[in-house]
């Protein structure tokens, strides 16, 4: 059974497609597990929440401490497990993802960002890359023109920054997508470098 791994920027309509993806599982009676970072808590602990506004409850947290081997427990039949926010997740846990899928013979689909505000991979997001079977992208256009966004620009009031802890939550106030071109010429107009080699 596969891992897949889809990736795109902030806003780009993961959570919808996560939603959108139970919502099939279920009317057809099967089993799926949603899981997401405890780290998560833009919209109320267990709460997975797309802006569309459509949201569905988690059935698991993952926490840094948790073991999934041993607290995640597998239902007595299961046809899928989807995962949100998948970038917070620690390389050990994707791992972890990994085994599920042959332990439990069962496909795990993870939605999340491939890269931070600075253009760095998230840690989680990396480990993803190297061991998923399946990496696909979410299109969206970009906030500033009509290219297909690659970047997830950060403003902290209306100006364009690249420094910082690489995790914050936050909407769209603070993050948006953008195409090479209008994030450097944000960072430009803030008077900031694109981040260095
Ligand atoms: N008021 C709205 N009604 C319907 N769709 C919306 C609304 N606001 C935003 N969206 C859509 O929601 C999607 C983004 O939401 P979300 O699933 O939260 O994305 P992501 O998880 O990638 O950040 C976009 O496709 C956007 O067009
Ligand atoms: C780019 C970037 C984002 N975040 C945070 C901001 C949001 O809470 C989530 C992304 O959510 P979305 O559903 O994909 O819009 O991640 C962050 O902490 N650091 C970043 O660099």
């Amino acid at each position: 059974n596969k891992l897949y791994f889809r990736h795109g920027p902030v806003s780009s309509a993961k959570t919808l497609n996560l939603l959108s993806v139970a919502h099939s599982y279920r009317s057809q009676n099967k089993t799926v597990l949603l899981l997401k970072p405890s780290l998560d808590t833009r919209f109320g602990n267990a709460t997975i929440k797309s802006r569309s506004g459509l949201e569905k409850t988690a059935d698991f947290m993952i926490e840094d401490t948790t073991d999934l081997l041993v607290d995640l427990q597998k239902p007595k039949e299961l046809h899928c497990i989807l995962v949100d926010e998948v970038q917070f997740l620690s390389p050990h846990h994707i791992s972890q993802l990994r085994h599920i899928t042959s332990l439990w013979s069962v496909p795990i689909i993870c939605y999340g960002l491939r890269t931070d505000f600075r253009t760095r991979l998230f840690p989680g997001s990396k480990r993803l890359l190297e061991l998923a079977d399946n990496i696909e992208e979410i299109k969206t256009t970009c906030y500033g023109c009509n290219r297909k966004a690659l970047f997830n620009l950060k403003h902290v009031d209306g100006v364009a920054v690249v420094d910082g802890p690489s995790v914050q939550l936050g909407c769209e106030e603070s993050y948006f997508p953008t195409c090479f071109t209008c994030y450097k010429k944000a960072l430009t107009q803030a008077d900031t470098e694109f981040p260095s080699d």
